[in-house]
């Protein structure tokens, strides 16, 4: 019994591991047979030991009702809307506006922008236990069971810390393209795009659905910021990539508007290359003590800007 314990112990461990490496590295170190298995064993020895049955095992990506309907979560700190900049003097204008606030020696923080919903996610010390879509920024829905069953968010942190994370959920393209070919073949009425079938999914009220949606998350950032002592925005991603979260690789740090406006224009051409849809790049000040500064509006940052890329021509045959 006691053997059947630290076996348990060791399965939820290394599953936990093996699933860091697939969902958030993407480089496996253990073929899939091999999870499966391992995976396996462990659900059977949580059903024969109950008490050694944990709410952050691998196994319980799937909670096991469906919900009758989500509850209501007030985001401790508001989550921010940002303003938008269409073309290149938009952005010369957000430049001109920063460096007239908190003067020359600035550095900015460039970032996909990706086309799906903004989450946040509570942890009290290391453990997943609230999830909630934006709603109006102050006031969303409860959408824990939903996210539990996204792979690459870790249930539990590899540091006790108590925290508020942010996010951007979405549905790679491949999957959006999969899930449409099967409501096709069901004939039922396809989405129209990736960011809508993701919201389509969050919203189901069986996570079994959401599970079976292939839905990812990148982590942008993290609130009440203070408590991890980061400095900077790209402080914080590298945090949340130690802390084991998924953030975006493509982040890059410029050190001048023309640094952004080359960013700007590298992604305007390869952002089709990418697995799933972005609609913009979010350009933020990298010092954190500089958005202090420069404050919010009413609804949205004045340290950070949107850079949209123009609406695809729609070619409707
Ligand atoms: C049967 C099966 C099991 C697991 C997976 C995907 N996968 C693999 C690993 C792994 N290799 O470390 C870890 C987690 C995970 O979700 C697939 C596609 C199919």
């Amino acid at each position: 019994r006691s053997n059947a314990e630290s076996r348990v112990k060791e399965l939820q461990e290394l599953l936990s591991r093996y699933n860091y490496e697939y969902h958030v590295l993407d480089k496996p170190s253990v073929p899939d047979v091999e999870y499966d298995k391992l995976l396996h064993e462990l659900k059977q020895l949580e059903e024969e030991y109950p008490e050694f049955l944990t709410p952050d095992s691998p196994t319980q990506r799937i909670g096991g009702s469906v919900l009758e309907q989500f509850s209501k979560v007030n985001h401790k700190t508001p989550m921010l809307s940002l303003g938008n900049a269409f073309n290149e003097q938009d952005l010369r204008d957000f430049d001109k506006r920063v460096r007239k606030a908190v003067g020359d020696k600035i550095s900015y923080i460039c970032e996909l922008k990706i086309d799906g919903l903004a989450v946040s996610l509570r942890y009290e010390k290391g453990l997943f236990v609230q999830g909630a879509t934006r709603g109006d920024g102050s006031v969303g829905e409860d959408i824990t069971a939903n996210l539990k069953t996204i792979r690459s968010i870790p249930l539990r942190l590899n540091k006790p810390f108590s925290l508020e994370v942010r996010g951007e959920a979405f549905m790679p393209r491949s999957s959006f393209l999969q899930l449409n070919k099967e409501k096709e073949e069901r004939e039922e009425l396809p989405f129209a795009n990736p960011r809508n079938a993701a919201a389509g999914s969050l919203r189901q009220l069986d996570p079994r659905i959401a599970s079976s949606r292939n839905l990812d998350l990148f982590l942008y950032g993290i609130g009440e910021l203070g408590e991890t002592g980061a400095e900077t925005q790209s402080g914080g991603l590298d945090l949340l990539s130690e802390l084991g979260f998924k953030t975006n690789k493509e982040r890059r740090k410029c050190e001048s508007i023309e640094e952004v406006l080359q960013y700007v224009e590298e992604w305007t051409e390869k952002r089709a290359e990418l697995e799933y849809d972005i609609d913009g790049i979010v350009i933020k000040v990298d010092s954190l003590s500089q958005q202090e500064e420069l404050g919010t509006t009413v609804k949205s940052p004045r340290w950070a800007i949107a850079f949209k890329f123009p609406a695809e021509e729609v070619v409707t045959v």
